[in-house]
């Protein structure tokens, strides 16, 4: 008789063995809540592409923070979406201090101070053709001038008291710039969230109808300046760019998708790296749920925990908030 000299099957016999060599845990403090601010009072429209996830008035995105401080969600990521009226061709409302975006953060840091608030650098809500940049008579977004632009618009959220701005337009340079920029003004301390590795998805399709950049992007798309789905050596690049530029968190985006590439930024630099589930992977796991498809609650945690398991040090969610009521009740 010939017996197996292991049996990793001993240690999964029970829950207390289970339990006590489980490699990797969520909590709470892992997570980065998304909202959608819209202007008004005592507003609240449902996103169609995203059921459970509304854009909400400044009042309501308070009550979303009271939430996630009473879940122990250390941080809000804010995206503003504003009415056509506000969008031009050189987003200048963008960095207007009375706009939207900045009343929004003085509101919440004023309700909710130790709440990380962290501000969406990019032009594309702001711009009536729906890209991330100005453009030229041809459509093609331009780097530099586009910096100029994000420099603008990081230090009107550093102004109004975003902890974090979180460039996500992928134009090249644009971290040193808003680094240098945010020194010279005396904002030493607001940190930078790269969005380094931002892959041009089609998961993105459900955030650009919540924030009402889909009509005026039309059949445009935003490959010239996001990265190509393929690619993994170039993600490393990116980081190591916006790294030497002053990043103090990189990001990986989409999530789930690019799991491999999260791995491959977390062992080559040991940087604080997070990760996007984005509004894809939300409206697919959402949809199966309602279909009674999937559990949902089991499928959304594993999710999350194999994005830790990647390596992710922190997650943006739409989840976040429910997935912290789902740990608490464990
Ligand atoms: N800058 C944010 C996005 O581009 C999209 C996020 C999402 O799809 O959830
Ligand atoms: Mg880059």
């Amino acid at each position: 008789m010939t017996f197996p000299h292991t049996r990793l099957r001993r240690m999964r016999r029970d829950a207390f063995s289970r339990e006590l060599m489980r490699e990797t845990r969520l909590h709470p403090g892992d997570l980065i809540m998304v909202a959608f601010v819209i202007d008004g009072s005592d507003r609240r429209e449902a996103v169609p592409s995203m059921p459970g996830v509304e854009r909400l008035s400044i009042d309501h995105s308070l009550n979303l923070a009271d939430d996630c401080v009473a879940l122990g969600i250390p941080a809000l990521a804010l995206f503003p979406s504003v009415e056509a009226q506000y969008k031009s061709a050189d987003a200048a409302e963008a960095w207007n201090p009375q706009g939207l975006f900045q009343r929004a953060a003085r509101a919440l840091k004023a309700r909710h101070p130790q709440l990380g608030l962290i501000g969406d650098v990019a032009l594309d809500p702001y711009t009536t053709h729906g890209q991330d940049g100005l453009i030229d008579d041809h459509g093609y977004v331009l780097n530099d001038l586009t910096i100029e632009a994000l420099v603008r618009m990081a230090l009107a959220q550093a102004e109004a008291g975003f902890d974090i701005v979180a460039p996500s337009d992928m134009m090249d340079g644009r971290i040193g710039a808003i680094r240098d920029a945010l020194e010279n003004a005396g904002h030493v301390n607001t940190r930078i969230l790269a969005y380094s590795a931002k892959y041009a998805s089609a998961f993105y399709g459900p955030f650009r109808d919540a924030v009402g950049s889909s009509a005026s992007l039309g059949k445009g798309d935003k490959h010239t300046y996001q990265m190509d789905i393929g690619n993994s050596d170039e993600a490393l690049r990116e980081v190591e760019l916006d790294i030497g530029e002053g990043a103090d968190m990189v990001m990986v985006k989409p999530g789930l998708p690019y799991l491999d590439v999260v791995r491959r930024v977390k062992d080559h630099f040991g940087m604080p790296t997070f990760v996007y589930q984005v509004s894809g992977e939300y409206a697919m796991l959402k949809a199966a749920a309602q279909n009674g498809w999937l559990d949902e609650r089991s499928v959304v945690l594993e999710s999350l925990i194999a994005m830790k398991r990647a390596g992710a040090d922190a997650i943006l969610s739409y989840y976040a908030i429910e997935a912290a009521r789902w740990l608490r009740a464990d």
